[in-house]
């Protein structure tokens, strides 16, 4: 089996652009050559971000079961949904999104965090969205499972993706045809990657760069970046998904937790609230390369990014790619801290 038997319905511009951050770069004393690849302007539909890329290989199975509504689930500000709303929008589907307390909202964000940044987007969009209760957690979760009920009890036919995409058969598909672009672009730039740094939370995005990257070898030179706070939920979830996209396209390594690096040191305080280095990463990235990265995914793999190269953990002149997944809708939600 191979990536290229599944079927894709493109949502994407095509292969996302990597740009150099050579001001990033020598800020941090021109230790490492930096460059990102842009999931962030991957697609036209509303912002983009790395969702589309995983739900190229789920759509055509929506579309040929004849589905009439997507069922997603997120936080108040997940990126995830507003991702489906836009997918359903253009393709003329419904969508019915519940959107969980997965965040303890700052006392001065309260009266914004539920109406500005992705939760308006997805209501613009004509999203059914659904406030619930519920907090944290990357699992499968009632209140998803209820709304399918629900919905199938109106004669609807709901199709369901799970948070971040990442507990679907598919979800991992996208990030390994992410790595066959990166190799492609390796020869363009005539530059060999020696490290990929990428934000994981649901696992799928990294377990299929995880993937991509062990045909060749060099899975690991991929270092995640945990933003969940469940570190250990997420290191597991990341390999389960690893294995099971590594069988989908003949992968022939067996891989093990040994073969998933995530790094635990910026998820702090919890999942969806930034710390004082994820901020200073933030303004740091975007001051020096007019690139914008956000408090609970990027701004926490940036800050990684940054600690590591002021800490000599990259070899001196190695060349880093930053998995840049999107995420700055949400940066209205946190004001208060810019
Ligand atoms: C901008 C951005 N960067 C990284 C990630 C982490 O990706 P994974 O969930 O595949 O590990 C998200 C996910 N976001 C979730 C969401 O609900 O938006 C799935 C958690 C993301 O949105």
């Amino acid at each position: 089996p191979s990536l290229e038997q599944y079927k894709k319905y493109q949502l994407t511009f095509g292969p996302s652009p990597i740009t150099h951050f050579p001001n990033l770069s020598k800020a941090l004393g021109g230790k490492v050559n930096i460059y990102a690849k842009r999931e962030d302007v991957n697609s036209g539909l509303a912002f983009g971000g790395n969702k589309l890329r995983k739900l190229e290989y789920i759509v055509p199975e929506i579309l040929d079961g004849g589905y009439d509504t997507l069922v997603s689930i997120g936080g108040i500000q997940s990126n995830q949904t507003r991702m489906v709303a836009a997918v359903a929008a253009k393709l003329g589907l419904g969508c019915h999104l519940v959107q969980e307390n997965w965040v303890p909202i700052p006392e001065q964000e309260s009266l914004n965090y539920d109406k500005v940044g992705n939760i308006e987007l997805s209501r613009i969009m004509g999203a059914d969205v659904r406030l619930n209760a519920a907090g944290f957690d990357i699992g499968i979760r009632d209140s998803w499972k209820d709304a399918l009920k629900a919905l199938e009890a109106e004669g609807k036919k709901p199709y369901p993706i799970p948070a971040g995409c990442s507990e679907h058969k598919y979800g991992g598909l996208g990030f390994v045809g992410f790595v066959d672009e990166v190799l492609q672009q390796e020869k363009e730039l005539g530059v060999k990657f020696d490290k990929i740094v990428v934000c994981a939370v649901t696992g799928s995005t990294m377990a299929g760069i995880v993937v991509g990257f062990a045909k060749y070898g060099r899975h690991h030179d991929v270092i995640g970046i945990d933003a969940s706070f469940t570190p250990a939920k997420t290191k597991q979830q990341v390999l389960r998904i690893a294995r099971s996209t590594g069988s989908l396209v003949g992968l022939d390594v067996e891989l093990t937790l040994d073969d998933i690096y995530l790094d635990e040191r910026f998820a702090h305080p919890c999942y969806g609230i930034p710390n004082e280095g994820t901020i200073e990463a933030i303004k740091l990235c975007g001051s020096t390369e007019g690139c914008l990265t956000d408090p609970v995914y990027e701004g926490k793999s940036m800050q990684g990014l940054i600690y590591k190269v002021r800490n000599d953990e990259f070899e001196k002149g190695a060349n880093v790619l930053y998995c840049h997944l999107g995420g700055a809708p949400v940066l209205s939600a946190y004001s208060s801290y810019f």
